[in-house]
């Protein structure tokens, strides 16, 4: 039960009777949209009347009489209405817009040859109700004679009865149901409202239920749109009921902040709920949609599943799920009185009790129906005896079979994806959608996707993604060995990659444990994105790194001066307009009369962590070298200048020393690295640019953007707290004094920090574990994994606004499938086994094949050729440093 939520009847005493035109204490409606999902929220004003033709709770007496009525029925005002013409009319429930004249009313809820004849059209009025329509979620259940008004629709709105429930002869209760199915589905789109079966009751036999119920099979509003596991959204078993049912209560346990909201800070959940509660004040109460209607067929099948609809039918409407309960039981008459029916309905279907609008069919042949509301587990007042509409089951099979080909315009379903169980395992080119990268399927990425986003892997709702520029700056990742930490940043450096063209991003490695544990991040240096490749093994190449780092951070801060990049670069073409030196002293408070700028070096000692009086070189920037910093000494033209391994446009491997020329395993270089080789002196294409600077139309050159940098480090723990003896101990605090400062300073300056913990105890006082705005903890390996147990990589991320997603992290380094587990499969398909997850073939992955990493970077490699896009240099070496790090 969500927290707080109230039964739909709190408020009113379980004896309490409404008889109609009475007021109740405090004049607001006892049922239905009274429960409020979260917090204690005050009953809401009275919604509507669920039963059409009866009176509502909440509005001031009216007169009585035939003649009333009869006004009333044509919609007229009589001297009891308060200006809501016709609220309790057959036409309109209250707090809707108007009324619908009595003469239209047979056209706003068609009887079923017009619902038949609407769908065999299809005639314009398929689905024609959206969540916004004033007649949404109305069903008609029959009509009633009123004076000399013949056949007047006696209607049940949904969404305000929040469920209904009908009892009665079986023969007679499934036309009936029919009929009101088939309403929705002919006035409803799929994408507003899906149609769940749950028919598991055991006291019929199967071949019953499906005859039955076969016909839903056919509508479009029964296929699962939103992620659940299923072919269809039928359940004929209790497996299926519970995957129905907990596909449901996932929903309505999801609350206002989405899936994993309970594990969310207190804080969040309370003011979510007051945000929740203005919106309920203010009319907003009903569930915007799309809308589930869930037929309940009986007795669900065991006690957990009668519980669940139970509270499905009690508190579902809060989120948009209304349940239609069927009940068998004898017609109600002289010797078995509606109060008996009830209570013998309610005995056979333990969720019909909760429901506010119930239909009780009546009469020795049971073609009459009361319909009265519902609350406090009583049906209220005397109700409505309609003449039943019912249709038969070859009339809902040619009504659905006709709206089976039928599928709506316009873009896709509106609202959220329903949440749905994690996968076991997760493969990220597929959560990136790019299950055969090709470079044409990257470049338009690379054109669409916002810089810094990254995919992590499956989420209840679809891919989980990180924006390290609006969320950010910094991601840690903590988990147990073992966990997946380091499959989860070679998944971020991938979908980082093929996010942002190589020139627009750099991704700079560090192995924090030194090569220890695997080969960590080295499979990521395929990626054209990667400039940098330390393994924390090498006191003197650590430094190195370290120093370049250090020095990156300033060249950037004086490029940007009192700027942020993000402020800068706002847009790939570069700086934004209007950006002036005012602006510059208003953000950062320089004193009237101070220069912006004028505190810069100050900053920049800050920034970069030096003590008071410990101030930079002066003129060490000077001897930094970078192409695309104007004015400062640089390799001519666009070439990458080379790495400390001395090859032009390979990552630079700092870590372990190698061999002189291509080190050992190392593919060979794409020819189109090397700018040399695409002069246009050596025949090739016209040259690419280099990062930092860009040809304007006159042929100058114009500084371009900085690109941004991520620094991705595994095992940072290993670095901050290094183990005795271990190599790179010596030189791990300066590793760590550079990355702090990227923790400190990156966000202003465009270099973010992604990195992992084994020992969150080791990195807690660091300036990362308190400036990651972006969190994901992973969960420890099972002992002894069961199939059925998740993979490694599963885990929840925690965002700066405090909600949690749990999520599977998308496996990168896995071979490439088999092209035979992608082929379609035939099988035979039975109603009854719609319900069941779909087989599937498992992945086989191709033994000897290339890695999903691999096969991005190769895709990667070819579109960063087709879109002439140099990488990001090395980090420029310093000049204590650069002799030693080669
Ligand atoms: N998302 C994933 N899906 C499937 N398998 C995974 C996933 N992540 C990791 N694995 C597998 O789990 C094992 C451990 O992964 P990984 O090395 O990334 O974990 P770790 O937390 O870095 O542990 P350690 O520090 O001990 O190396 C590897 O065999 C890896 O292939």
């Amino acid at each position: 039960m969500v927290p707080g939520a109230r039964r739909p009847y709190d408020g009113l005493a379980r004896d309490q009777e409404f008889t109609p035109g009475a007021v109740p204490p405090g004049g607001t409606a006892p049922h239905g949209r009274a429960a409020a999902p979260v917090g204690d929220v005050p009953a809401a004003p009275a919604q509507a009347t669920p039963a059409r033709g009866t009176a509502l709770p909440g509005e001031p007496p009216r007169r009585r009489g035939i003649g009333a009525w009869a006004r009333r029925l044509a919609g007229g005002r009589t001297d009891g209405d308060t200006g809501r013409e016709g609220a309790a009319s057959a036409g309109a429930a209250p707090g809707r817009e108007g009324a619908v004249p009595y003469g239209r009313s047979a056209e706003a809820w068609p009887d079923p040859a017009a619902v038949l004849l609407t769908a065999l059209g299809p005639g314009p009025r398929v689905w024609e109700r959206a969540p916004g329509h004033p007649e949404s979620l109305v069903v008609r259940l029959g009509t009633t004679d009123r004076a000399e008004l013949a056949a007047v629709p006696v209607t049940v709105g949904l969404r305000e009865a929040g469920s209904l429930g009908l009892a009665g002869p079986r023969a007679r209760l499934i036309g009936l149901t029919r009929s009101v199915v088939a309403q929705l589905a002919a006035l409803h789109a799929p994408a507003d409202l899906e149609i769940v079966l749950i028919s598991a009751d055991r006291a019929r036999p199967v071949e019953e239920r499906r005859r039955d119920w076969s016909w839903l099979g056919w509508l479009p509003h029964a296929r699962p749109a939103h992620g659940q596991d299923c072919r269809l959204l039928l359940a004929y078993d209790r497996d299926q009921a519970a995957a129905r049912a907990a596909e449901l209560t996932r929903r309505l346990d999801d609350g206002p902040l989405g899936p994993g909201w309970a594990d969310a800070d207190a804080r969040m959940v309370a003011e979510a709920a007051e945000r929740f509660d203005r919106a309920y004040a203010a009319g907003g109460a009903q569930a915007p949609g799309p809308y589930t209607v869930v037929v309940v067929d009986g007795d669900p099948g065991t006690a957990a599943l009668r519980e669940t609809t139970a509270r499905l039918a009690g508190a579902g409407a809060a989120a948009g799920i209304h349940l239609v309960c069927l009940a068998e039981t004898a017609p109600a008459s002289a010797v078995f009185p509606v109060a008996a029916a009830y209570e013998t309905a309610c005995a056979a279907s333990l969720p019909f009790r909760e429901c506010g609008a119930v239909g009780l069919l009546t009469g020795d042949v049971a073609t009459a129906l009361r319909v009265l509301r519902a609350a406090g587990g009583h049906p209220v007042g005397h109700g409505t005896v309609a003449t039943v509409d019912a249709v038969s089951g070859a009339w809902a099979e040619r009504f659905a079979r006709s709206l089976a080909p039928l599928r709506a315009e316009g873009p896709a379903p509106r609202g959220r994806a329903a949440s749905a169980a994690l996968p076991r395992s997760s493969r990220l080119l597929d959560e990136l959608e790019l299950a055969r990268a090709t470079p044409a399927s990257l470049m338009a990425r690379w054109a669409s996707a916002p810089d810094g986003t990254a995919v992590l892997g499956a989420g209840p709702r679809g891919p989980v993604r990180v924006d390290l520029t609006v969320e950010g700056p910094h991601l840690l990742v903590e988990g147990p060995a073992g966990s997946g930490r380091t499959e989860l940043l070679r998944a971020v450096a991938a979908s980082l990659a093929a996010g942002s063209r190589p020139d627009r991003l750099g991704l700079l490695l560090v192995d924090g444990a030194g090569g220890e544990r695997g080969d960590g991040l080295g499979p990521c240096t395929d990626l054209p994105h990667v400039t940098e490749h330390l393994v924390a093994s090498d006191p003197v190449r650590m430094r190195a790194f370290a120093q370049s780092l250090g020095a990156e951070l300033k060249r950037r801060a004086e490029l940007l001066g009192y700027e942020d990049f993000t402020d800068r670069y706002t847009s790939p073409e570069g700086r934004p307009e209007g950006r002036t030196g005012e602006r510059q002293s208003e953000w950062f408070g320089d004193q009237p009369g101070e220069r912006p700028g004028e505190r810069q070096g100050e900053r920049q000692g800050e920034w970069f962590g030096e003590r008071p009086g410990e101030r930079s070189e002066p003129g060490r920037s000077g001897e930094r070298t970078h192409p695309g910093v104007p004015g400062q000494p640089g390799p001519a033209g666009p070439t990458r200048p080379p790495g400390p391994t001395g090859q032009a446009g390979r990552p630079r491997q700092t870590g372990p020393a190698v061999p002189a020329g291509r080190p050992p395993g190392e593919r060979a270089l794409p020819e189109q690295r090397g700018a040399e080789a695409r002069t246009p002196a050596a025949g090739g294409p016209p040259r690419p640019r280099a990062a930092g600077r860009a040809a304007d139309p006159a042929g100058s050159e114009a500084p371009a953007p900085l690109p941004r940098l991520v620094v991705l480090v595994d095992d940072y723990d290993a670095l901050v707290a290094p183990a005795l003896g271990s190599p790179g101990r010596p030189a791990a605090g300066s590793v760590v004094r550079a990355l702090e400062a990227v923790a400190r300073d990156g966000e202003r300056l465009g270099v973010h920090l992604v990195a992992s913990s084994a020992s969150p105890e080791r990195t807690a006082d660091t300036e990362l574990a308190r400036r990651a705005r972006l969190r994901v903890v992973l969960d420890a390996p099972p002992v002894a994994p069961g199939p059925d147990d998740p993979a490694p990589g599963r885990g929840r991320l925690g965002h700066p606004d405090g909600r949690v997603t749990p999520f599977q992290a998308g496996r990168v380094t896995g071979r490439i499938p088999r092209t035979a587990t992608l082929r379609p499969t035939v099988v035979p398909l039975e109603w009854e086994r719609m319900g069941d997850p779909p087989a599937r073939r498992p992945l086989r992955e191709l033994g000897n094949g290339p890695t999903d990493l691999a096969l991005l970077a190769s895709a990667l490699d070819r579109a960063a050729r087709s879109v002439e896009a140099l990488p990001v240099p090395p980090l420029a070496p310093t000049s204590g440093t650069a002799g030693t790090a080669r």
